[in-house]
């Protein structure tokens, strides 16, 4: 009966890192302004997809993020969490049409959800750094390992023309862009405005201004990349989410995105890597 009910507690935990982590992903959907991004509001700069595909590509995914803090609560190896994100991209694809929704999440959230089950089940903290830590003892060589032997993608290319961090060395430098300057945006907002919204989009602003996007190399080259980059810095600098025009200026490289055909893909998946980081230490 004791084994019973330790089964029970350990699914529930695992249940409810896998919710916070669909909740984190809903929430960076329905924030707006977000410069080229879909949203609830238009489709940004995508003419294959909106929200009603993201949304279909989330509930396909519910399960996964709970496997893989399983997973990760059973000390489970690399090749473990890769079987499952390789399936949930199955998945993804098959709810969206074949269209790449959640890839970037479903790794970088994956991992630092196997993390969160990792540490639960040992009685140790969430705070952001020990998880990050957890992914890097735990998974890092294979990490590295596993990059030799991935297959082309646009990113893979993007990283070696442009000599770019991408979502792999990103995850393999220890999320660098979340920890130091996602995290830190979301929670020095909120501490000074008291909105989650504004927090939300000071956070990706701040993102935007900084992180090697590949979805940005891949659709306008370091043109591309530069251009986000700069306009980004010009918000931050003119007050970010505190000035009181901010939802205009915000709106202003949300249009100017979309005539270039712009997404900062990677961007918004660090910004729901954030949000679901806190929800887990809030
Ligand atoms: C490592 C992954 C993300 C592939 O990345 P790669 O850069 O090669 O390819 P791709 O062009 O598909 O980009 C992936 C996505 O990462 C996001 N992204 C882009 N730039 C960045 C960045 N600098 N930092 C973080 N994320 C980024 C974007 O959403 C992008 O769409 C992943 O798809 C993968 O390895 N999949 C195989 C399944 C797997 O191993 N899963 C592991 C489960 S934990
Ligand atoms: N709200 C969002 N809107 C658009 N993309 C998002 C959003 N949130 C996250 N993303 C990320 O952006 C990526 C999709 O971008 P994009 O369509 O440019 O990529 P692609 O399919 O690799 O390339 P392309 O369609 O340009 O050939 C997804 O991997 C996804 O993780």
């Amino acid at each position: 009966m004791r084994h019973v009910r330790e089964i029970g507690a350990a699914s529930r935990l695992s249940l409810s890192i896998g919710q916070r982590a669909v909740a984190a992903l809903h929430q960076e959907l329905v924030l707006y302004p977000k410069p080229g991004l879909v949203s609830l509001v238009d489709n940004g700069a995508h003419d294959d997809m909106d929200a009603v595909t993201f949304l279909r590509s989330l509930f396909a995914l519910r399960r996964y993020f709970q496997d893989i803090a399983d997973a990760g609560m059973g000390a489970a190896p690399f090749s473990e969490l890769q079987r499952l994100g390789i399936a949930a991209e199955t998945r993804m694809l098959k709810a969206t049409g074949g269209i790449n929704t959640h890839r970037g999440a479903i790794f970088c959230i994956g991992l630092l959800a196997a993390a969160a089950g990792f540490r639960v089940a040992r009685g140790l903290s969430l705070v952001p750094d020990a998880l990050v830590g957890t992914v890097l003892d735990q998974w890092g060589d294979a990490i590295a390992a596993a990059a030799g032997a991935a297959p082309a993608s646009h990113g893979r290319r993007m990283v070696a023309r442009f000599r770019a961090r991408g979502a792999r060395e990103e995850a393999l430098a220890g999320f660098p862009t979340l920890m130091e300057v996602a995290l830190p945006a979301l929670k020095d907002t909120f501490a000074l405005l008291g909105c989650a919204e504004r927090a939300r989009v000071q956070s990706l602003f701040a993102v935007m201004a900084r992180l090697d996007d590949t979805n940005l190399l891949h659709r306008g080259g370091a043109d591309g990349l530069a251009f986000v980059r700069t306009h980004a810095v010009a918000f931050l600098e003119a007050g970010g989410v505190a000035a009181p025009d901010w939802r205009a200026r915000a709106l202003v490289l949300h249009h100017a995105c979309i005539a270039r055909h712009l997404s900062p893909g990677g961007s918004a998946d660090i910004l729901a890597a954030a949000i679901f980081v806190q929800s887990l230490d809030p």
